[in-house]
């Protein structure tokens, strides 16, 4: 496909995602029906999307319109491409640019719009990150990197390295853990690698590799991870030789749990919400509770545009519920961790401050925040043990 024609599959793309389409469902869509593009066609159309939706607001305010079109027109002129090169109207191209296309300057906009952020989250986002605010918010506007995890189950950092660059993936350390690799060449080969098939290593947010070695958990220790999901960070506490078992309140999410935990040669074991009260007390219990994924916005842009006002609080209610429910699962002296990976103080200290206050028995025995700018998603992590002397 000719640059012009992946910008128009872009717009096509864009236009559904923007009338409420999930962005993979429609990339997967598209791909289906058009069988000639090949991988290479498909990765530069993907990225298109990705980076308009990241930068919806300055692409729409520079290409004048909120449109598929609009916001590819804007991305180009951001780009400081020249679109009536790719905007030809010839065979497979998207139309010439019309005189009411000319969108407006960016210098012009307002902070919202250049940050591209939707009007009503600049407060909190504010409010939450403080000096920090408007280069979180710039991170949130670029490309994630790709991170992997050393699965220390199975290999030494430098081993797993040897072994992806064997296959042309390069990597380097990651400072914000010692498992965390940042691969700086050729990250779509990581799952056809050796390395990836026989669980070496694991793709895992460097942030989301922190929250897990911040966490009591080691050999012999009991741990719950009480939203376990896909099951990132079970898989990260049962390397580190701790005892895992799993529970999401969908259990259709961790459907994959078991075959990873084959593949990364560990055992984590589920459990159904209705067995929970049997299942006895646990040293550590995680709760990576669902939240806006503001922190991750870079991954999901469309959420940043999709999130509303009224889904804060029901997740805020949501997070509180689980707290409530899941610390009576927390042994005597064990801890009880709270997790995020949202920027939002409504969904961090506030939410443990309103658990407290409905809870006083627990006390803040650590919090720790990391943002887009430490080179991860956004987290937040709250550790919390129970007063001895009021057991449950
Ligand atoms: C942030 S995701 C978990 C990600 C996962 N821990 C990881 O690292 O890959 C939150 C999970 O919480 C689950 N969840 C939502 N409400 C819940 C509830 N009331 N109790 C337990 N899990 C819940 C969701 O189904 C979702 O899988």
């Amino acid at each position: 496909m000719t640059p012009a024609a992946r910008i128009a599959a872009a717009i096509e793309v864009l236009d559904a995602v923007l009338a409420g389409e999930a962005a993979e469902k429609v990339l997967t869509g598209w791909a289906r029906g058009h069988r000639f593009a090949g991988s290479g066609d498909r990765a530069a159309i993907r990225d298109h999307v990705f980076d308009a939706l990241r930068c919806r607001r300055s692409c729409a305010w520079v290409g004048g319109a909120d449109t598929g079109r609009g916001l590819m027109l804007g991305a180009v002129r951001l780009a400081g491409g020249a679109p009536e090169e790719m905007f030809t109207g010839a065979r497979f191209a998207p139309a010439p640019v019309g005189a009411d296309e000319g969108g407006e300057s960016l210098e012009d906009a307002p902070e919202a719009v250049r940050l591209d952020m939707p009007d009503w989250l600049m407060p909190p986002m504010a409010e939450s990150l403080g000096d920090d605010c408007t280069p979180v918010l710039e991170a949130l506007r670029r490309r994630a990197p790709v991170f992997l995890r050393v699965n220390a189950a199975k290999a030494e950092v430098a081993e797993a390295r040897a072994a992806l660059a064997e296959e042309g993936v390069s990597t380097r350390p990651h400072p914000l853990a010692e498992t965390a690799l940042e691969v700086t060449e050729n990250p779509r080969r990581v799952q056809g690698t050796r390395a990836y098939r026989e669980g070496l290593v694991e793709l895992q947010d460097a942030a989301s590799q922190a929250v897990c070695a911040a966490l009591p958990a080691g050999p012999g220790t009991r741990v719950l991870d009480y939203c376990a999901g896909g099951g990132g960070k079970a898989l990260a506490l049962a390397a580190r030789g701790a005892e895992v078992v799993a529970h999401d309140a969908d259990p259709r999410r961790m459907r994959d749990l078991p075959e990873r935990a084959r593949r990364a040669g560990v055992r984590i074991e589920t459990v159904a919400t209705e067995a929970l009260p049997s299942a006895g007390r646990f040293d550590l219990v995680l709760c990576d509770a669902p939240c806006s994924g503001s922190g991750a916005w870079r991954r999901s842009p469309e959420a940043k545009w999709r999130l509303t006002p009224a889904r804060l609080r029901e997740l805020q209610e949501i997070q509180m519920d689980i707290l409530l429910r899941s610390c009576d699962l927390v042994a005597p002296g064990g801890t009880l961790a709270y997790a995020t990976c949202s920027l939002l103080a409504a969904e961090n200290d506030r939410t443990v401050a309103a658990f407290r206050a409905a809870a006083p028995a627990w006390r803040l025995v650590d919090q720790r925040r990391w943002t887009p700018r430490d080179g991860g998603d956004g987290f937040y992590l709250a550790q919390l043990m129970r007063d001895e002397t009021d057991p449950p």
